[in-house]
Order: C-alpha cells, then sequence, then structure tokens
C-alpha cells in the first residue's frame, strides 16, 4: 500500500514509512492512495471472527508490503490479549435501538488503547529492523497521553515527550501519565490549551533543525496508524448487529475527528454505514463546519468533557481532502488561508461529499448531564461524559429508527468521577487493573505555553538520531 499526503508535496511512503514519519513533511496528513474494498463475501467470511483474527483481515490490505500476515497477527493478539474483556470491544444494547460501543477495556481505560497498544509494537518491530530510534511527540488532553505512555514505557529506541493543558485534564488522566515511572518517559504540563500544545507537535515536525538533529515520531491521530487500528471495531460491532442484511449507523462523540473518521473509512471499505454523527460539545468548530461550512476557530471553553475541547481538529483535513477531490496543492491553499485567518470556508464539493455520510449535533453542558441521567435511569449504565455528548446525539437522531444507532462509549465513567457523580449521584470506582493510581508520586515538568521552551526542554532530554 502506497500512502500520500493531503497536501501533494512530500514524496510517497509505504507503512513503515508513515508509521515512522507521523506527519508528512509538506505538513499534510497521509493517506491510502486509494481505499481499498471488501467484496461483500470477504465482509461476510469476517463474521464471528475474534477480535484479533478481524484486526489482521480489516488492517491487512494497508499494512501489505511492510509486515507478512503472520507478523500482523501475532502484533494483534500481543495488543488486544492485554484487554480486560474478552470481546474486547464488547457491545451493550442500551433499547430497542440504542447501543453502546465499550472502547473503554484497555490498560488506561480509554478508546486511545485500541490503537496506542498495537502502535507500541508496530515502532518496536520497525526500529529494531532499521536498528533506529525515535522521539515521539505528543500532545493531549488526557487520553492519548495515558495510553501512548503505557504503549510505551521501558520500550527500548524510544523516548516520549508528552504535552498537556495544565490544569485542564482530570486527576485520573493527569495521574495515569505523571506517575509512570520509566526513564524514556518525559511529561510536559504548558500553559494553555490543548490546541496550543497540538499546534506546537506540528510545528516541531517541520523544524528543520530538529527533524535533522532527532528521529521525530507521532502516537496522535495525525499518525496514519492510529486511524486504521480504529476501524477495526466499527466492522466488529457493525457485523455483530447484522451489517450484511442491513445497515447500521454511529454517533461518535469528536475532538480531534480521528474516531468518526476511522468509520468514514470503514465505509470507503464497504461496510454498510447508514450514517456517522459527530458529537460536540460547546467547542463545535466542526459542528459549525459540517452544517453551515464555517470552520472558524474561537477560543477553548473548558468543558466537562475536556478530551474533547478542542478548536482545530486535525484530521478534519483527511475529510476535506478526500471529499474534496483529493487536491493536494488545492488543499495546501485552503490550510495556508485558515492558519493566516483562523477561518475558512467548506468548497461545494467538500460540503456535498461530507454530507454523503456525516451529520452534526452539538450538546451543551446540561444536555450531557440529561444524557449522563438518561443512561442510568433508562438502561441501568453508568457512562462517562464525552460518551453522554455521544449519546445525547444518537437520541436527537432523526434517523429511520429501524437502523441500529451504536454509540462509542470513549472513557470509562471513573475518569470523570465527579461529573458522573453530579449527574446521577454514583461515583464510579477505578477498575483494579490500573491499581494504586492515586497513591504513586507524580513527576513533570511545568513549562509556558512557548515553543521555544518545549524545544529546548526536548533538546536537552532527547537521544540523537540512530
Ligand atoms: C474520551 C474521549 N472521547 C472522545 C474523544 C474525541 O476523539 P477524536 O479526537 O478522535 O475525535 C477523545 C479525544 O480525542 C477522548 O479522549
Ligand atoms: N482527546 C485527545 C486529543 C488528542 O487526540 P488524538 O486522537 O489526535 O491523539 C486526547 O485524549 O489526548
Amino acid at each position: 500500500m502506497e500512502y500520500i499526503s493531503t497536501r501533494g508535496s512530500a514524496s510517497a511512503l509505504d507503512f513503515e514509512g508513515v508509521t515512522l514519519a507521523g506527519l508528512a513533511s509538506d505538513g499534510g496528513l497521509y493517506l491510502p492512495a486509494e481505499w481499498p474494498r471488501f467484496s461483500e463475501a470477504q465482509i461476510a467470511d469476517m463474521v464471528g471472527l475474534p477480535y484479533a483474527e478481524l484486526a489482521t483481515r480489516v488492517m491487512w490490505p494497508f499494512v501489505e508490503g511492510s509486515l507478512t500476515e503472520e507478523e500482523l497477527r501475532s502484533l494483534c493478539q500481543q495488543a488486544y490479549g492485554r484487554f480486560a474483556h474478552k470481546a474486547v470491544t464488547p457491545l451493550v444494547q442500551l433499547d430497542e435501538r440504542q447501543w453502546l460501543l465499550e472502547l473503554f477495556h484497555g490498560p488506561t481505560l480509554a478508546f486511545k488503547d485500541v490503537a496506542l497498544q498495537l502502535l507500541g509494537l508496530l515502532f518496536e518491530t520497525f526500529l529494531s529492523r532499521r536498528q533506529s530510534n525515535l522521539t515521539i511527540i505528543g500532545a493531549t488532553s488526557g487520553d492519548t497521553g495515558s495510553a501512548a505512555i503505557d504503549a510505551v514505557a521501558g520500550r527500548e529506541g524510544v523516548d516520549i515527550f508528552m504535552l498537556h493543558p495544565k490544569g485542564r485534564v482530570s486527576d485520573v488522566q493527569r495521574r495515569q501519565m505523571t506517575t509512570a515511572r520509566a526513564p524514556n518517559v518525559h511529561n510536559i504540563a504548558i500553559e494553555g490549551s490543548f490546541d496550543d500544545a497540538q499546534a506546537m507537535v506540528k510545528r516541531m515536525f517541520g523544524d528543520a533543525d530538529m527533524t535533522g538533529r532527532f528521529n521525530i515520531g507521532a502516537v496522535n491521530s495525525i499518525n496514519w496508524a492510529r486511524l486504521m487500528a480504529q476501524v477495526v471495531y466499527y466492522f466488529a460491532s457493525a457485523l455483530q448487529l447484522g451489517a450484511l442484511h442491513r445497515p447500521v449507523a454511529y454517533s461518535v462523540p469528536t475532538g480531534n475527528f480521528g474516531d468518526v473518521f476511522a468509520g468514514y473509512v470503514a465505509a470507503q471499505m464497504g461496510l454498510p454505514i447508514a450514517q456517522l454523527v459527530v458529537a460536540t460539545n460547546v467547542n463545535d468548530i466542526l459542528h459549525r463546519a459540517l452544517s453551515d461550512g464555517d470552520y472558524s476557530t474561537g477560543t477553548v471553553t473548558p468543558t466537562d468533557t475536556p478530551s474533547m475541547d478542542i478548536q482545530v481538529s486535525s484530521n478534519f483535513e483527511r475529510l476535506l481532502f478526500d471529499c474534496g477531490g483529493r487536491d493536494g496543492a488545492a488543499m495546501a491553499e485552503q490550510i495556508r488561508s485558515f492558519e493566516a485567518d483562523k477561518a475558512m470556508q467548506l468548497t461545494n464539493s467538500q460540503r456535498e461529499g461530507a454530507s454523503a455520510l456525516f451529520t452534526s449535533v452539538r450538546a451543551d453542558q446540561q444536555q450531557v448531564l440529561q444524557a449522563l441521567r438518561w443512561a442510568h435511569e433508562n438502561a441501568g449504565e453508568v457512562i462517562d461524559p464525552h460518551t453522554a455528548v455521544g449519546l445525547h446525539a444518537a437520541l436527537a437522531s432523526e434517523l429511520d429508527p429501524s437502523i441500529p444507532m451504536v454509540t462509542l462509549a470513549t472513557a470509562h465513567p471513573a475518569k470523570f468521577p465527579d461529573v458522573v457523580e453530579r449527574a446521577t449521584g454514583l461515583r464510579p470506582n477505578l477498575p483494579s487493573r490500573v491499581g494504586d493510581l492515586f497513591a504513586r508520586e507524580e513527576a513533570y515538568s511545568e513549562l509556558p505555553g512557548k515553543y521555544d521552551a518545549v524545544r529546548d526542554f526536548v533538546t536537552q532530554h532527547a537521544s540523537p538520531a540512530a
């Protein structure tokens, strides 16, 4: 499989190349040169497979040429063997139409584990093959950071520098990152928002001095391998709901547009998806873009769903590129004008392309609390507030009610106990697999929200390119 950049001027790479590169050298994001498509017979053959085997079948077209099928199978067995539920991503029924897809049974209790457990193993495989090393620079609003650190802590040849916005992640999220005591893990709390942290990460990929001295890599969903692994649970859930004979719809709590873009990829590969509902909190740039074509940033408002307090949504560029005719030069120009004006209008073809599959709903703080209560009172389920954003949108959907609606349950409720307790009166307990999180000592550095400060910190602590 060959991968191309959304901005058209970086060289095409194979799967191993894009996994280690993270962001393309022209600032764009990598996508497969064309979407692989399964026949109905191939999809029918996937029904009932154990998760690791299904993952091997779904991801094989993307990795062919960089791994053997047996190598991929072995990595999937290792990655998904660490999950606390045999089904890895089980479905739970809420009522006749509504379902939850529980994505939080991995080691750090959020959907990020599904991709990052695999990505840690992919890094190890490719780096040992090349006898090389990687300096990972990441930005997190809480969940990517803990999942990435769990996936790479103590691994040979990898240093990880994870930026989180100071005071804007939950205590559980922060502790999951800052109590991981491995010499290759560097946590940095920066002044500012997740968007500020993400902008610094992207800037480092374009800093020739840094890329000349270090092999910079990514664990955020700018890295194609992240999205690829997330495609699998759309197949797993849709097939369980009889997708070969009827379509399925998804409501996806959205921030960086990675998780919902994975649903779009599943649809391109032949999975019958009727609709993807982009569910946002009040930081609603994606809702405005999909409903009015207006992609303009404002100030980030801190909410009860901190992991989705994002305005500049990385993976939206992948959708705009794909729906807008895959014109890299035009995409580069559109992003240049967005960066200058902090605003852009979607083109007609981008709007029409997106509206074929996507719709969007925005949830305010009260609606999030109501959805949390609805799940508890009507289905006996305690859900996390991000999932509640998705559930609010799912309940608001006007789609044909005979189509099953699956809300992605993106985090365990115990990651956000205060909000859950406020809504339901119940304080969820942390599962035993996270151990003595509140007894462990924390370690992290604090830096101003300035690129130079972060760059100097990385320069002092990272291993030079090998
Ligand atoms: C719990 C949770 N839900 C939803 C999201 C949004 O996912 P995405 O950024 O892939 O849209 C995130 C973070 O990204 C998250 O941590
Ligand atoms: N909500 C995310 C933000 C980063 O998103 P990513 O999917 O691009 O890594 C987080 O938890 O950090």
